[in-house]
């Protein structure tokens, strides 16, 4: 039923005009999701100097774990993703995401626990602290400072990781990635070096600069990417596991900052079973059937269309990295490409840069965070506040 109270509003057309008007910009963004956006690379170096301050070297004191959990919901639980991605499949233990509360059944002494969260008060971290704590497992927790999940871990005497509150937790991606990768990188789980570090933190300045509010469309790769995606229906499929971490994350921004329905995962899989989307009603039959010269402004939503974006690994990544040659991967992104330019449907690639497999994965994460803000800010939607979560945390008193 819908009773009018929801307050939703916004735009079913996108506004392209705005999109190059920076004033307009700045007042359609009331809590700075693009500057909270632009401060991944900050974010970066800040978080290493925290955990530098942190005592993560008593994790290495009982040796190598005989699992790593990373335990947290939403963007928090984005970085176990990260964490396994970087680790790569020469990781020589299993790295496991945990999104609910509490902790696996069979996490024991044995195992590390890593609990995340931004507000340091979602309950699925501070129940898998807790958990943790009384299995005997090692902790290290990462959050807001002085909140529970703080306090759970000093209990615990575990280390904890004090990461600033600044925006919702989507726009705090590298913030918790950072200790948590740097605690993986303490029980000899993930060669993360300094020098990575920086080169992922100048890579994502670099990006922010690229994609910066005063950058027009025809230059700023976020705003190309987010009209090319206004009106359709995103699929988003990484080339490799690593893209498909970036695909994902790409999924969570398109929904929750640009709210638009989305489909993301790894070309491998997709390759058996969901490519046949190009094939259907919104894919080459939509296509097929479309008029050309139609004014698009007359677009009654009838011709809702697909649009493939495609984020290549770029083939960098050192052979031993990865459980699948690289030419393999290659080859499924070009035959993908060409599906989709067989059945007109258009197709954004956006391909990884970067020595080290951070960088790399920061290269397609940059750009397409920031093209989900200009899509809901270019439909007159705050990218920030999300009616829809807030109204489902109320309902269901979380
Ligand atoms: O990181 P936290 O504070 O535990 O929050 C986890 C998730 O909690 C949800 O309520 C938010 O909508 C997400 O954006 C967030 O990632």
């Amino acid at each position: 039923m819908i009773d009018g109270t929801a307050g939703v509003s916004g735009r079913r057309d996108a506004d392209e005009a705005l999109l190059d008007n920076p004033q307009a910009l700045a007042e359609a963004d009331p809590g700075g999701m693009l500057r909270h956006t632009a401060s991944a690379g900050a974010q970066v170096r800040e978080s290493a100097a925290l955990a530098a301050e942190a005592n993560l070297a008593v994790l290495a004191d009982d040796g190598r774990p005989r699992a790593v959990v990373i335990a947290g919901i939403g963007t928090a639980g984005r970085t176990g993703d990260v964490l396994a991605t970087v680790a790569g499949p020469r990781c020589p233990v299993p790295i496991i995401g945990h999104r609910s509360a509490g902790v696996p059944g069979w996490v024991g002494a044995a195992d590390v626990v890593i609990a995340v969260s931004a507000s340091g008060r979602s309950p699925e971290a501070l129940g898998a602290a807790e958990a943790a704590h009384r299995r005997g497992a090692r902790l290290v927790a990462v959050g807001a400072p002085d909140s529970q999940l703080q306090s759970i871990a000093e209990q615990a005497r575990a280390p904890f990781i004090p990461v600033p509150r600044r925006a919702p937790a989507r726009a705090s991606l590298w913030a918790l990635t950072v200790p948590v990768l740097l605690a993986a990188r303490s029980l000899g789980l993930v060669k993360v070096n300094e020098a990575d570090l920086a080169e992922t933190a100048a890579r994502l300045d670099a990006d922010a600069d690229r994609c910066r509010s005063a950058a027009e469309s025809f230059v700023n790769p976020a705003k190309s990417l987010a009209l090319g995606l206004a009106g359709s229906i995103p699929i988003v499929w990484g080339s490799s596991p690593l893209a498909t971490v970036a695909a994902r994350r790409f999924g969570d921004t398109l929904s929750a900052n640009a709210r638009y329905p989305v489909v993301t995962g790894a070309l491998g899989e997709a390759g058996r079973g969901r490519v046949g989307l190009l094939d259907g009603v919104f894919g080459g039959l939509a296509e097929g059937e479309r008029d050309i010269f139609a004014d698009p402004a007359e677009d009654d939503g009838e011709g809702t269309r697909l649009r493939l974006v495609l984020l290549r690994d770029g083939g960098l990544n050192a052979e031993d990295d990865t459980d699948e040659p690289l030419a393999v991967e290659e080859r499924r992104a070009d035959a993908v490409q060409t599906l989709a330019e067989r059945r007109g449907v258009r197709c954004d690639v956006v391909t990884a840069e970067g020595g080290s497999a951070l960088e790399r994965l920061a290269s397609l994460i940059a750009v397409p965070d920031f093209a989900s803000i200009y899509l809901a800010l270019a439909h007159g939607l705050d990218p920030m506040a999300v009616p829809a979560i807030t109204e489902m945390k109320e309902l269901s008193n979380q």
